[in-house]
């Protein structure tokens, strides 16, 4: 077995593409050009850059939920490029996206308890409803949610809660990949620190591989082993975060360093926050 879970090289994506004579593509806007990137088994790797530099569009496409209009994705050695949905579906469930936003993906309609209950039962990961929430019960105890959440929807809980909810949602699946886009931004400072360990906890405890996008390279610091930095849709730097952080390479890397509060560019800011 590979020690490569998901590798994607020369990637393109082009929105808008109309396909004029000869059903050769025209027009649109090319958003990431030509990107080179692999995950492996247990690691997390962190995807930063500004605004508009193309890191969402790169997770979409990492999960087949773009269209890429050159090069190939390759997931757990197959090639998944252009897979038929059909055959996509079994390795949809193995990964799995947390958003910034758990509103946008938690039915605003439903309790928490049928939002966690459902994806399993539909999944087979448990036999019944009992079971299903035998493990949510024990998943809600490790996150330290209360149990009376689940008969709450989801605007009636906390954000930070909201975003445990959508964590556990993810994890029950068993995912063997998680992107966690912006999971963080909007939270308050100690909110961030509890997300970001329990999401450290679970990658180390299920052997998980993550990719971290965040336009906050202290984000990427607390929970990253490798960085990509990206800027107008391509990698300008990539590499561990020690190095990463103690010897940029890049003008623009440095520029996003410079940008730091100084005690989140040390290795360990997170410890101290959830210490405090
Ligand atoms: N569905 C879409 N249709 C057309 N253009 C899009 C679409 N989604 C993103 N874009 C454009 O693609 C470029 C890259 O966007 P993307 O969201 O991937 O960047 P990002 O680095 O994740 O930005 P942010 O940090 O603001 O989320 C931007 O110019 C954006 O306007």
């Amino acid at each position: 077995m590979s020690d490569t879970l998901l590798t994607a090289s020369g990637i393109e994506v082009i929105y808008g593409a109309t396909h004029g004579l000869l059903g050769k593509p025209g027009g649109g806007h090319k958003v990431l050009h030509g990107v080179d990137i692999d995950i492996r088994r247990g690691e997390t790797v962190g995807i930063v850059g500004e605004s508009g530099s193309g890191k969402t569009t790169l997770g979409r496409a990492l999960l087949r939920l773009v269209t890429v209009s050159a090069g190939a994705i390759h997931f757990d050695g197959k090639d998944i490029t252009q897979m038929p949905d059909a055959a996509l579906r079994p390795l949809r469930r193995r990964m799995q996206m947390i958003f910034q936003d758990p509103m946008a993906s938690l039915n605003p309609r439903h309790t928490i308890r049928r939002i966690l209950v459902e994806p399993l039962l539909l999944h087979r990961l448990a036999d019944d409803a009992r079971s299903a929430e035998r493990r949510i019960a024990a998943i809600f105890e490790r996150f330290m949610l209360p149990i009376a959440c689940l008969e709450r929807n989801p605007h009636e809980l906390s954000g930070g809660q909201r975003q445990r909810v959508g964590i556990a949602r993810a994890a029950l699946l068993e995912p063997d990949f998680v992107l966690a886009d912006e999971v963080v931004s909007g939270l308050d400072v100690s909110t961030q620190a509890q997300v970001l360990n329990l999401m450290k906890e679970l990658s180390r405890d299920l052997g998980l591989s993550m990719a971290f996008i965040s336009h906050d390279l202290s984000v990427i610091r607390a929970v990253c082993d490798r960085v990509y930095v990206m800027r107008q849709g391509a990698v300008v730097e990539h590499g561990s975060c020690d190095r990463v952080f103690s010897a940029p390479a890049d003008a623009y890397t440095r520029t996003l360093l410079d940008a730091i509060p100084l005690p989140r560019i040390e290795p360990g800011w997170l410890d101290r926050v959830a210490e405090a």
